[in-house]
């Protein structure tokens, strides 16, 4: 059984520029703080915000918590800088936004060539031209630090002229491509935000649809969100008992050489298996975070 990546649950972008923010967050119950240089951040305080981020970075204090720093784009006055600072900072990962095409990450890639090599590449999908090209862009996982995409409802609701509504009807088959490409070369995958933090039932609904659609978490922008969204993504005790009847019943000699039993009066194979061993993997590794 290929190990699961580490719990991504929840990832909570905060502005790099609030220092109560980013001292709230290293106490926060998310799985990954990112903070952001870029859109929650106003142009005049970009130097600024960089700079917090990096000094918050080599500081530490993040505890279990992944810590990426989302840049701006490289075509931005900011890019170049943002990733230079980053390279060195002791962050987990960059998240680059608005990449549109293979030869936007290995751009990203060449300006990360001094960084150590645990340094994970991390990318937005939130642009129309992304969208066309999932699968030559995941097909960079292999040979680029690239391992994990985050979706970017917001931006391309905007570049769609599309309606986020509470169904996420107009995202569903992009968000289900994604999915598809990204699984294909092995790349992790985290849901884009909900922008409306005061409506928890909202936020709920809309973290079921990503975990029913095959992410392993979702970007969050208020603590409010966190404790929810870890809960929509944690493996359900009822899942786990199945997980582990499944387990125990091909464990069992008569079953040694079947490829398909039943288990509580459902069919199962040894893809369900391995699918049981997983999500039994998941819970283990949620329960070492404390
Ligand atoms: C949306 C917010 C601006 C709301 O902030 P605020 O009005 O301060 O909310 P509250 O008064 O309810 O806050 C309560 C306390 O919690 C702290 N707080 C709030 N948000 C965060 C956070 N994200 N991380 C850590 N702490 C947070 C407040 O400071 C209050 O603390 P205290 O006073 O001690 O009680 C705000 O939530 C916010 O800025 N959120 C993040 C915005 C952001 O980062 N946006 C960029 C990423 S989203 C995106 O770009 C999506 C993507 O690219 C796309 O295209 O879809
Ligand atoms: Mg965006």
């Amino acid at each position: 059984m290929i190990a699961p990546d580490r719990p991504r649950r929840s990832a909570l972008y905060l502005p790099a520029s609030n220092a109560k923010a980013l001292a709230k967050a290293r106490s926060l119950p998310a799985d990954v703080v990112i903070l952001d240089l870029e859109d929650a951040v106003a142009p005049e305080m970009k130097a600024e915000a960089r700079a917090a981020a990096v000094a918050a970075a080599r500081e530490g204090g993040f505890g279990p918590r992944e810590l990426a720093i989302r840049a701006n784009a490289l075509d931005t006055p900011w890019g170049a800088d943002d990733l230079a600072a980053i390279a060195t900072s002791g962050a987990d990962a960059v998240l680059v936004p608005k990449v549109s095409t293979p030869a936007d990450i290995l751009a990203c890639e060449a300006a990360l060539a001094a960084a150590p090599p645990g340094l994970q590449l991390w990318a937005m999908i939130e642009t129309c031209t992304a969208v066309g090209q999932l699968f030559d862009l995941a097909a960079l996982a292999g040979s680029t630090r690239l391992s994990l995409w985050v979706m970017g409802t917001n931006d391309l609701a905007k570049e769609m002229r599309a309606q986020l509504t509470p169904d996420r009807a107009a995202f569903l088959p992009i968000l289900t491509q994604a999915v598809c490409a990204g699984r294909a070369h092995g790349l992790a995958l985290l849901d884009g935000v909900c922008n409306e933090f005061r409506d928890l039932a909202l936020f709920r609904a809309e973290a079921e649809q990503g975990l029913l659609l095959g992410f392993e978490g979702k970007t969050v922008i208020h603590p409010a969100q966190i404790e929810p969204c870890n809960a929509v993504y944690s493996p359900a005790p009822a899942e786990l008992d199945r997980a582990r009847a499944i387990i125990a019943a091909f464990a069992h000699p008569d079953n040694a050489t079947k490829g398909a039993i039943q288990v509580d009066g459902k069919m199962v194979e040894r893809l369900h298996l391995e699918q049981a061993q997983r999500l039994v993997a998941v819970a283990r590794q949620i329960a070492a975070l404390g």
